[in-house]
């Protein structure tokens, strides 16, 4: 049994030793195989940064609830922007998650059919550095995804720069969640109720203390705790139907701490990797055998989006 998540360095990965990126490929395949999840140090992400971008949140989710709802945009299923507590349940639930975001999307230059696709992004006109240092943060986790996925690739037989083209400018986002304190005793609402997330992979910032739980093969779960370095990876949906499940996207929840922390806020902030709408997830050719039967019909991640969004409760049919 599996009890705990491993660690990688992205360093190993990005070194000119082509052991040590071998190694690199090995570890965070077999893990994507069996958890579905890792932490990886050697990240892109300073700790300047890391700080900042957190005092930057806590400033915004203390704003006062009518300058924030002033950020949520109608008709366009919080895409970007302010999503109020309480308005995105778990696929197949219909209690709220006890939490709050943000969403900074993909930042196009000089690309009018995207610019007509994405929703801008939304500027916070309260906070002098919030905008600047929310894009810099997606940079950089853009980036550090961009070497996972290269070296996914490579794991999975195809060529190195395999994804390269279907995340130039992709649909990602970066979340930042704040999930308040807990004043009352939750009728069947936790903090996030257990899901698989939509995209290919993610990214998350702020699983440094007790909160996230992955469940492992046996059905039980795993508390997923970073050290301050490191970062927790994760297979979403969409690299699960297009490898036809060789890797796992796992379900996993963030659970309400014990009485006695109550009285205490959590804040992480997902980056959740998405491709451009047009790639297929169809199941690649050479994860379908006679004893791996294909388990998914073929469609577009646009689509799969959008199929995905209805059930979250953000967009109506
Ligand atoms: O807050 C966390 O640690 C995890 C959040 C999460 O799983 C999600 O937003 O998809
Ligand atoms: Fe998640």
């Amino acid at each position: 049994m599996m009890s705990s998540i491993p660690s990688v360095n992205l360093e190993d990965f990005i070194s000119d030793d082509k052991n040590r990126k071998e190694k690199f490929i090995k570890e965070i395949g077999s893990a994507f195989e069996n958890i579905g999840f890792v932490a990886l140090s050697g990240h892109f992400l300073s700790d300047k940064l890391v700080d900042d971008l957190y005092s930057e949140i806590k400033n915004f989710f203390n704003l006062s609830q009518e300058v924030k709802d002033k950020y949520e945009i109608p008709g366009i299923g919080g895409q970007r922007g302010y999503t109020s507590f309480g308005k995105e349940h778990a696929k197949g639930k219909k209690e709220g998650d006890l939490k709050e975001f943000w969403h900074f999307g993909q930042y196009l230059e000089n690309n009018p059919k995207l610019e007509k696709e994405y929703p801008a992004n939304v500027e916070v006109q309260e906070l002098v550095h919030f905008n600047a240092t929310g894009k810099e943060t997606y940079k950089m986790l853009e980036k550090t995804a961009k070497y996972v996925l290269r070296a996914l690739a490579l794991h999975l037989d195809l060529e190195e720069t395999y994804f390269d083209d279907y995340i130039k400018n992709g649909n990602s986002i970066l979340r930042p969640i704040h999930y308040p304190p807990i004043e009352q005793e939750p009728k069947n609402a936790v903090r996030a109720a257990a899901h698989g997330d939509i995209n290919l992979i993610t990214l998350l910032m702020g699983a440094h203390g007790k909160g996230l739980q992955v469940k492992n093969h046996d059905g039980e779960w795993v508390d997923a705790i970073a050290q301050p370095d490191q970062l927790m990876i994760n297979v979403g949906d969409m690299l699960s139907r297009l490898t036809n499940n060789k890797l796992k996207s796992t379900i996993h929840q963030v659970v309400n701490p014990p009485k006695e922390l109550w009285g205490t806020s959590r804040y992480s902030v997902p980056f959740f990797m998405h491709p451009i709408s047009e790639m297929p997830l169809n199941c690649l050719e050479n994860c379908v055998d006679k004893d791996h039967p294909k388990q998914f019909e073929d469609i577009t991640a646009g689509e799969f989006l959008h199929e995905r969004l209805i059930d979250l409760g953000l967009i109506t049919k």
